[in-house]
């Protein structure tokens, strides 16, 4: 086997994964044609993030956000076709992927061993065996967070104690978000108070929908004071809004309002996350940095399930934003069950089998 395609390879590849750069892209060509300027709002000058505090609601700025959705999808169609990633590469972007997945379970008939064996899963994703062959292992590759409904976030906390992994609460009456505004804002209070460090908010549809910014600013403001040192993600639930210009819109006054993410869908619309909103809403990402100097995250969320899809968001992350964006706390993949067929691709890197996706069980 010719030494590029040994796992020792992979290993110098991958060992990126834990610290800055991701190797793989380094190597890819063209170089992103993107240069981000100095970052504003680096206090420590070491790329760690100074938060977004919000501005006030510029409605000049948000009325004037219009966008052209055939455009928008000619450039959305480009982005699985202009970058390919193999081998090594591709594992080592796989390895990455995994790093920023929020694991996630939001049903119905979730229990506490189903919420304590995905706990499990976040503190080893990939199995020992693959990792050791990848070289990987010393790395301590983790996903990014675990993201449950408020009633097991105790439960959740308690499993990943001794580990950096945050607890996500979906929130503020997930998934419509149509419950009164106290009962939202003491939602998010309560899952602070049990540990969840990320509070996944919901907008109001009917705001967006009604071109209400002062309210929809209003309402994530609020919630973006309850969460105190929680992070906040806001749900657009893009699949919701009707237009193109509305998801630009929606997403330039979640961030006004001091919003840390904005995340694509509850993954309960019919249509969740798609690479046309990932375009839009990581075009007001960069506006809004240009503006204000304050960097802002991005998670795609909802039927998000191939690997080849989390691939499809890197690149768009990296294209769209610069490589900044490809570490967890500015990207996050909001997945159920991508995790597994992200195993199953690297299980084939490194034995040249393909196994079934129940060898590779979720809970
Ligand atoms: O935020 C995460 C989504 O709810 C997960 O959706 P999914 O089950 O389609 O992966």
């Amino acid at each position: 086997m010719e030494a590029k395609r040994t796992p020792a390879k992979a290993l110098r590849d991958a060992s990126s994964v834990a610290g800055g750069t991701l190797s793989g892209a380094r190597l890819l060509e063209p170089r992103p044609t993107l240069e981000r300027p100095a970052p504003a709002r680096d206090p420590h000058h070491d790329g760690s993030l100074e938060r977004n505090p919000g501005t006030a609601l510029d409605l000049d700025v948000v009325r004037a956000l219009r966008v052209n959705r055939s455009a928008v999808e000619r450039r959305a169609a480009t982005i699985p076709t202009r970058r390919t990633v193999k081998k090594q590469w591709q594992a080592a972007w796989l390895l990455r992927a995994i790093t920023c997945i929020d694991l996630t379970t939001l049903s119905g008939d979730d229990t506490p061993s189903n919420v304590l064996r995905l706990c499990a899963k976040a503190r080893r994703p990939v199995r020992p065996d693959l990792l050791e062959a990848l070289g990987v292992a010393q790395l301590n590759i983790t996903v990014g967070a675990v993201c449950v409904y408020h009633r097991y976030v105790a439960t959740a906390v308690e499993a990943l104690r001794g580990t950096s992994i945050p607890v996500a609460a979906v929130s503020t009456g997930f998934p419509a978000g149509l419950s009164p505004l106290r009962e939202r804002i003491a939602e998010i209070r309560a899952s602070v108070d049990d540990g969840a460090t990320e509070i996944d908010i919901v907008v109001t549809r009917a705001h967006v929908l009604r071109g209400e910014w002062n309210a929809l600013y209003d309402e994530v403001a609020a919630f973006r004071e309850a969460c105190g040192d929680a992070h906040l993600k806001a749900i657009l639930a893009t699949g919701e809004l009707a237009t193109l210009t509305n998801v630009a819109r929606a997403s330039e006054v979640a961030m006004m309002a001091g919003a840390d993410f904005i995340k694509t869908s509850t993954g309960k619309e019919p249509m969740n996350a798609t690479l046309p909103y990932g375009v839009v809403m990581c075009r007001a990402i960069r506006a809004y940095e240009e503006r204000t100097g304050y960097k802002v995250g991005f998670k795609p969320a909802g039927g998000i399930r191939a690997a080849k899809q989390a691939l499809e968001y890197e690149y768009l992350m990296k294209e769209e934003l610069g490589d900044r964006w490809l570490k967890p706390d500015l990207f996050r993949l909001g997945a159920s069950a991508l995790l597994t067929d992200i195993e199953r691709q690297l299980e084939h890197f490194v034995t040249g089998r393909y196994s079934a996706a129940h060898r590779h069980p979720m809970v």
